[in-house]
């Protein structure tokens, strides 16, 4: 079968108005324009029951749209799914897995369920599968006594016993504690590190922040924002930071001109900085006694943007 081509742009995947309706009228999806680029690490961003995985299951040629289009590799989905989903990885909904055999074994007969595997390579298919989520050690255990990290990553090797262009990933990180979302997000970055596009959804601000090269960020069906993650932090000034032992007075003195959400934690008050020189803030903080340590402006986080772009908090109820 003919490796499909990009499409237009190097985008991996393309979407114009794509919309789902599902049959009790819920409106799931509404009017997606979503374009991932090539060698990307997407986060698709929104809170629970915002329609990250209706469009996934589109993607997949799992479900079919309502109306609009999606293009996968430079392909209409469904119609291309034989040709698109063998390029394609996806850990959708956790993996399902044999409890009673072994990481190995699962992979093994997974494997062996792919009529395009050549069952005289499996053996080396499968152990490289294992070493690249580092589950080499691991391989007898059986899976029911793995982890729920090592649970999922034992799906990211099944996903990743063909060569794929794209790797979709709904949620990865859901249910694991600290350790286990590190090691999923420093696998996501090895992936993406070898040119493999990644497509992953979150609703973690933060998770989104640390790995993602773009993101986009959907709400009630609808797409509010997407871009690089530098540029829809670019626009948006960084909060503003003062380090004071007089946190009282500075926050008084930041609502006088004009800051807004001023927040006071220990030795530090920040705020969203006023439209005015930051030189007369400064100067009206000291003229008004407060001892200012640190006065400076951080990094805008993609929390940041999307305070800055929606008016509102990233609040995810669930
Ligand atoms: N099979 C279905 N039939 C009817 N409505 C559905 C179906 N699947 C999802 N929905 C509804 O469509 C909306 C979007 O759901 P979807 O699962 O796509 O959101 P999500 O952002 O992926 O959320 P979650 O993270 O909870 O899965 C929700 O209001 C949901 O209740």
């Amino acid at each position: 079968m003919d490796e499909p081509s990009e499409g237009e742009g190097d985008a991996v995947i393309a979407t114009r108005a794509l919309t789902k309706r599902y049959r009790g009228g819920q409106l799931a999806v509404d009017g997606l324009d979503l374009t991932v680029p090539a060698g990307s690490v997407f986060g698709f961003l929104g809170p629970n029951g915002s329609g990250k995985t209706t469009t996934i299951r589109m993607l997949m040629g799992l479900i079919e749209p309502t109306s609009g289009t999606a293009a996968v590799l430079g392909r209409p989905m469904p119609g291309a799914a034989r040709a698109v989903v063998p390029w394609v990885g996806a850990l959708i909904e956790g993996p399902a897995l044999y409890g009673h055999l072994s990481g190995r074994d699962n992979l093994l007969r997974y494997d062996a369920a792919d009529p395009t595997a050549d069952p005289r390579t499996r053996r080396e298919r499968v152990a490289s599968a294992l070493d690249r989520v580092g589950l080499t050690a691991a391989a007898t255990k059986k899976a029911k006594a793995y982890s729920l990290g090592m649970k999922q990553r034992l799906g990211l090797a099944a996903a990743l016993l063909q060569p794929r262009r794209l790797l979709v990933l709904d949620e990865p990180t859901n249910g694991l504690d600290p350790q286990g979302m590190r090691e999923i997000r420093t696998l996501v970055r090895e992936l993406a590190s070898d040119g493999t596009t990644v497509f992953l959804s979150s609703h973690l601000l933060d998770e989104i922040d640390q790995v993602c090269t773009h993101a986009a960020v959907m709400a009630q069906g609808r797409l509010i924002v997407q871009g690089s993650v530098a540029d829809l932090a670019a626009g948006v000034r960084g909060r503003l930071v003062v380090t004071t032992p007089d946190t009282t007075d500075a926050a008084r003195v930041l609502k006088e001109q004009g800051a807004a959400d001023v927040v006071t934690a220990e030795d530090r008050v920040t705020a969203q900085p006023p439209g005015h020189d930051l030189a007369e803030v400064n100067a009206a903080l000291v003229a008004a006694g407060v001892r200012v340590r640190g006065f400076g402006l951080e990094r805008a986080s993609l929390e940041d943007a999307f305070v800055a772009l929606t008016g509102e908090g990233f609040d995810v109820a669930g």
